[in-house]
């Protein structure tokens, strides 16, 4: 937790306040008891009206200042922990947004969610506590042993011994329950993960009837949590019964001596009175200490889990160099490139060589798992090649900006993701500064003009969470609209028409071909009939490029094309 100070930096003067108002505040309520004993032994015993009166009215002086003290550590504590929280959370996700996805995907998906949400608010709430109780309590409950030294030693030391009897058992809880906190966060991000899984792929689960297996697994992750959870708080819940007895036995102790002392006349009545109320006084703040401890364990569990996320640099450095196409190097060029997803144990391409000339057209197709959208990945430097060099514009992508690489090179994938917000919002992803006349082309370009129209308010009708107000295929075409808004110089659509039929995927080819002149298009596709026109078509088998020429070439000379062309079209269509 300690690491995460830096989302301090500039709250110094409410990280010195804070606690510096709670410790005036305990300072006052460790004064109470010895003006209570004075009222007793002098006032009471001496019937002294006035002396009653006055040490009344400082009494109720010192009452309303812990009050505003108390009130202004509250303020300033709350200010920090939630400056210190919106500080952690955005540049967590910063860092998230700039790790890989070979980064992502081993940290996990669900994890990274659970980090950047709960984990967070679970360090703003312990630190929140802390600094209201980290110098509060401490202090009232050395401040009390003190104090019942200064009244009577032996007394003193019966209140000593129960203090530190209860912090041996808070310090041995807080051994064990981080640990455990920890368990219980790993558990959450598996609930996590099945929760987003069945209600991205309702339908799904619906159309295979997994309701009660995937219903029946969800119940044993979250039973999972739910033990560890128990079997926490059955600890935790023992904190404090646990520190009540060690200190009761003190406060036993403490009025049997105290009785005893009083009798042979070593301890006046007002004396033991403020004992019995340091006593008091210390057990709550223990109590109070207990529980911080409690939320500290789980918020360092969870600043552990956080800083996990921020030692993971991400495993890409950004190149250096200003991705543009340079006249007569390839625009796009894969030499011998073999790659291999972490942790998976072959290759899903190997040594696959193509290129693709500035303004040319490349079809890319396979079979299922063949490894094309791997390629596409690597194109857009999802991921680094293994072996090899992908080439943009004549340069190793390495040594690219993520960004002018990704200004140059746009990816239409086949699920095609849209955001909440407006249709000329999601289209403004491609370039914020685009005009409606730009929208418009781009739509227009996409065969997405029908479905602006469907729309009572043209571009600005609304989009649901993840577009789900719209169909597969539409949502497909406003995808390939907002990557055309920003006029991309190399445009690679995978499988971004699979859901449209075949007339409409034919017009979108064409559009594109006559609107985006001289920018360099891949597509890649399962369908002959999106790839044939292409100037090259590269095909996939098993990750290995099995076959790269014309549609008439690979006719002639590429068994695995020709197999792929007969499974659609009949060998008069072919040969056309
Ligand atoms: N994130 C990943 N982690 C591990 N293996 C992966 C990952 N993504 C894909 N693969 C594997 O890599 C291989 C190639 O996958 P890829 O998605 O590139 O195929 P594809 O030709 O696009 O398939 P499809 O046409 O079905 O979309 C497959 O064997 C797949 O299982």
């Amino acid at each position: 937790m300690f690491k995460l100070r830096r989302y301090l930096a500039g709250h110094y003067v409410e990280c010195v306040l804070a606690p510096l108002f709670k410790m005036l505040e305990a300072l006052l309520q460790l004064l109470v008891p010895l003006v209570m004993a004075q009222v007793i032994d002098v006032g009471i015993a001496r019937a002294d009206r006035p002396f009653i009166l006055w040490h009344g009215g400082l009494l109720v002086a010192m009452g309303v200042i812990a009050w505003v003290v108390a009130a202004l550590a509250q303020y300033f504590c709350s200010k920090l922990a939630a400056s210190f929280g919106t500080a952690l959370r955005d540049d967590l996700f910063r860092h998230v947004m700039s790790l890989s996805r070979e980064d992502v995907d081993r940290l996990g998906r669900a994890s990274l969610t659970t980090r950047v949400t709960n984990d967070s608010q679970q360090v703003q709430d312990g630190l929140n506590m802390f600094f209201r109780l980290v110098l509060r309590s401490p202090f009232v409950t050395v401040g009390s042993v003190i104090a019942a030294f200064f009244v009577n030693g032996i007394e003193g030391t019966a209140l000593l011994v129960a203090v530190l009897v209860s912090f041996a058992l808070v310090l041995g809880f807080m051994r064990v329950a981080t640990a455990r906190y920890r368990q219980i966060q790993g558990g959450l991000d598996d609930v996590l993960l099945r929760t987003t899984e069945n209600l991205e792929g309702t339908r799904v689960l619906r159309a295979f009837r997994r309701e009660a297996a995937e219903s029946e697994s969800f119940s044993g992750a979250a039973d999972a949590v739910r033990r560890t959870q128990v079997s926490t708080g059955d600890l935790s819940a023992l904190v404090s019964p646990l520190t009540y007895t060690a200190i009761n036995c003190g406060l036993i102790a403490l009025l049997w001596l105290g009785g005893v002392q009083v009798n042979v006349g070593g301890l006046t009545q007002g004396q033991l009175v403020a004992l019995v109320s340091y006593v008091t006084q210390a057990l709550v703040e223990l109590v109070k200490l207990a529980n911080l401890i409690i939320l500290l364990s789980k918020a360092s569990a969870c600043a552990r889990r956080i800083n996990e996320v921020f030692a993971t640099s991400p495993s890409q450095a950004d190149g250096t160099k200003s991705a543009a196409l340079a006249a007569g190097a390839p625009a796009v060029a894969f030499d011998d490139v073999s790659f291999s997803y972490p942790g998976a144990g072959g290759h899903a391409l190997t040594h696959v060589s193509f290129e693709v000339a500035r303004g040319g057209t490349l079809g890319v197709i396979g079979g299922t798992g063949s490894g094309k959208s791997t390629l596409a990945s690597l194109l857009m430097r999802f991921y680094d090649a293994t072996e090899g060099v992908v080439r943009v514009g004549g340069t190793d992508v390495r040594h690219l900006t993520r960004q002018s690489l990704r200004q140059v090179v746009s990816l239409v994938e086949q699920g095609a993701t849209l955001f909440s917000g407006t249709i000329a919002s999601n289209l403004r992803w491609g370039r914020a500064d685009a005009s409606e006349q730009d929208l418009a082309d781009s739509v227009a370009t996409a065969q997405a003009q029908d479905v602006v129209d469907a729309k009572e308010d043209g571009l600005e009708g609304s989009v649901e969470q993840f577009g789900r107000n719209f169909s597969g295929g539409q949502r497909q075409r406003l995808a390939v609209a907002r990557t055309l808004v920003r006029a991309p110089e190399v445009l690679i659509l995978d499988d971004a028409s699979s859901a449209l039929d075949f007339a409409t995927d034919a017009r979108l080819r064409r559009a594109i071909h006559r609107d985006l002149g001289g920018a360099t298009v891949i597509t890649i596709s399962q369908r002959v009939a999106s790839v044939r026109h292409a100037d090259q078509i590269l095909v996939l088998d098993g990750g290995r490029a099995c076959g790269l020429g014309t549609h008439e070439e690979l006719l002639a000379g590429c068994a695995v094309y020709r197999e792929i062309c007969d499974s659609q079209l009949t060998g008069e269509e072919a040969r056309r």
